[in-house]
């Protein structure tokens, strides 16, 4: 990747620093030695603009690149192993979380090559089920927290219910911001949640959900994208699967941007999520392209790149089998739970 500043860069790279350690050694090496809200303010105003037409051109351009059939087959694994597995439902019950772990610990039992998927996704009082059930088999299990999705409530409470989740063995949670204080300007109430959820995770590594269809504008969606950055997330996650749109192409081009650009001015990389309506093969294979091609291929693997999804696995596991034996497998061939 080029260092060389582009249109989604900050401020000029600093290639022979060294790799900041923590937040605050990164923040001062992007410049930012203040927290409060007229210092973000003016971080985050400072960004360029996002060109919405040329975005949604250049998403819209990779989505539609043909793939070789080898190339598909690899891709089709690759995404496999990428996806956090998720029920989020009220009706969720021990039963069902468990089931979903077998799912996702062998997605074909018919095919036991199948890669395992990366993590299953639950709400905090679910997480011990899956631990139970994922002991020993390198599965992470991810926990929404946060008073998901609205996150409106206390930062006590928020940070009680991340809590839970650590506590109960979760190894990755998916917080969410504050959406109404983000688009009040309150910039600095955003980022002090932030920094309170990750002291919260000790060891847990925090996805930071900005749910995107909320933010209105791709200049938001790069601005949330640094506020979370800047404030801790070791990921940035586009959307709680709550509501439309969710996931989209453009918006995870500029999270892409975002994460690729702080690796380039910091040499510290964090990881990305779409997460919401991503249902096929073709969507999955369009954002990997997208991954390649704008972060690049030190993204392609599970640690940097995730699906949410909690659809997408059944059919990546149709479409293998038809690479693999060259016809169709229709959806009552493959067990769903
Ligand atoms: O984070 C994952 C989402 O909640 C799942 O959304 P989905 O049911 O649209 O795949």
């Amino acid at each position: 990747m080029s260092a060389t500043p582009t249109a989604s860069t900050p401020s000029a790279p600093t290639p022979s620093a060294p790799v900041p350690a923590s937040s605050a050694d990164l923040r001062v090496s992007l410049g930012l030695t203040a927290t409060d809200g007229a210092a973000l303010r003016s971080f985050l105003h400072g960004l360029p603009a996002v060109d919405p037409v040329g975005l949604e051109a250049r998403a819209a351009q990779l989505a539609s690149r043909s793939i070789k059939k080898d190339t598909k087959r690899a891709l089709i694994d690759l995404a496999i192993s990428m996806v956090d597995l998720t029920t989020l439902e009220g009706a969720d019950t021990p039963g069902k979380v468990r089931a979903l772990c077998r799912k996702g610990i062998a997605p074909d039992r018919e095919h036991p090559d199948t890669p395992s998927v990366a993590a299953i996704c639950v709400y905090p009082d679910r997480v011990a089920t899956a631990v139970e059930v994922l002991k020993g088999t390198g599965i992470k299990v991810a926990s929404v927290a946060t008073a998901f999705p609205a996150g409106r409530s206390s930062l006590e409470v928020k940070v009680a219910d991340t809590r839970l989740a650590v506590d109960a063995g979760a190894d990755e949670i998916d917080m969410v911001i504050d959406r109404a204080a983000f688009l009040a300007g309150d910039y600095s109430t955003v980022f002090e949640q932030i920094a309170a959820v990750k002291d919260a995770c000790g060891g847990a590594r925090l996805k930071v959900i900005l749910e995107t269809g909320e933010l209105g504008t791709y200049d938001n969606v790069r601005r949330a994208s640094w506020l979370a950055l800047l404030a801790g997330g070791d990921f940035i996650k586009t959307s709680t699967g709550k509501i439309a749109p969710a996931a989209t192409l453009p918006v995870t081009q500029v999270m892409l941007q975002a994460v690729r650009d702080l690796h380039d001015l910091t040499g510290v990389q964090r990881a990305v999520k779409p997460a919401g309506g991503i249902r096929t093969t073709k969507d999955a294979i369009a954002y990997l392209v997208l991954v390649h091609e704008v972060a690049g291929p030190q993204w392609l693997d599970p640690h940097w790149f995730r699906f949410g999804a909690s659809g997408v696995v059944n059919d990546l596991v149709m479409q293998r089998r038809t690479q693999r034996d060259g016809h169709y497998s229709g959806a009552r061939y493959v067990s769903v739970d």
